[in-house]
């Protein structure tokens, strides 16, 4: 373990070279260097990147190759290693297990959960012209968005955030969807013709949200990261994974859920949450709205509330 000349720790911080991600990990060094400002910490910090599997295959259709683990198996060895201290990894990358010796060290407060349109000619979605080609690789967003306009055409395009953007213009698309969060993170807010609401399309589960991974053992770093979580996003989010973790197969489905706290007084927290599962071609979108103050039960029975309207027909037809 290195040691700075001030005696502080050298805390490696592990993230995939892709833009958003490195952009991510930049925000997330810099909040923790005021906080050990803040707090009298005099550690120092170093960026290692790493190329995971799912990097060096990002023209496969994810779901033909194993899924979304592929962007943390690495990360998560180095971590147990001891090559990285510390990684930061969107929310909705993350899967719903984590190795044993491995925790998630903090949740810091969400951005804009919502996805968004980026449009040929600037509009939203009423403004999109009829038969308009989209383009998204996400089944949920494909699922909503069908239900919602049944004669847009969805197109399929993976990438990161930057190569998607330049295949509008490319692929002669009139609109790609995106998560708003990636967007404002890159500084590339402009570039929103319009934000696509909850009610038309609900998010990814934890979509906007990071999550910190760290050792279950690295008493000083999970000290650290204690300062950076949001208690507010840890819980909304924790009530989405774990309505997810209760519905998925594993594979690449479309299913969403959204939570907001909708009340505070001093008997606690009352939550909301939306879960939604659609069939890929948006013909059927089965949600459920629930409310209680216990993040995990209400995300287990917004899950139940579901499989009781069919959700598991509708799975299984994906084949999940
Ligand atoms: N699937 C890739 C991915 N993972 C996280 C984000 C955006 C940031 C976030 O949701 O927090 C994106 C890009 C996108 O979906 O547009």
């Amino acid at each position: 373990m290195g040691h700075n000349s001030t005696g502080g720790r050298v805390i490696v911080v592990g993230t995939r070279q892709s833009a958003l991600a490195l952009t991510q990990t930049g925000h997330v060094i810099d909040a923790l260097k005021q906080l050990c400002q803040h707090h009298g910490f005099s550690h120092t910090f170093e960026i290692r990147k790493i190329v995971t599997k799912g990097d060096r295959i990002l023209d496969v259709t994810l779901s033909k190759v194993g899924g979304k683990g592929l962007f943390v198996k690495e990360i998560e060895q180095a971590l147990l290693d001891g090559e990285i201290d510390l990684a930061v990894h969107s929310m909705k990358d993350m899967p719903s297990e984590l190795p044993d010796g491995l925790l998630n060290g903090a949740v810091p407060k969400r951005e804009d959960p919502r996805d968004c349109l980026i449009t040929r000619n600037g509009g939203g979605i009423e403004d999109l012209p009829r038969g308009a080609s989209v383009g998204t690789s996400s089944l949920r967003r494909a699922s909503q968005l069908k239900a919602y306009r049944p004669d847009l055409e969805i197109r399929s395009i993976r990438g990161n955030i930057d190569s998607r953007i330049r295949k509008l213009e490319t692929e002669g698309l009139d609109a790609i969807v995106l998560a708003t969060a990636g967007l404002k993170r890159m500084g590339w807010e402009e570039r929103i013709s319009s934000p696509v609401g909850v009610d038309i399309c609900i998010p990814a589960v934890g979509q906007g949200a990071l999550g910190i991974e760290c050792r279950e053992g690295d008493a000083e770093v999970r000290a650290l990261l204690a300062l950076l979580n949001d208690s507010d996003t840890e819980q909304t989010v924790a009530a989405e994974r774990t309505f997810l973790a209760a519905l998925n197969g594993g594979c690449q489905i479309p299913i969403g859920a959204y939570a907001v706290i909708t009340d505070r007084d001093t008997n606690g927290l009352t939550f909301m949450l939306t879960g939604m599962v659609g069939s890929p071609d948006g013909s059927t979108i089965l949600k459920e709205i629930r409310s209680g103050r216990d993040p995990q039960q209400l995300g287990l029975e917004v899950a139940q509330a579901l499989r009781d309207q069919g959700a598991d027909r509708i799975l299984a037809d994906i084949g999940g």
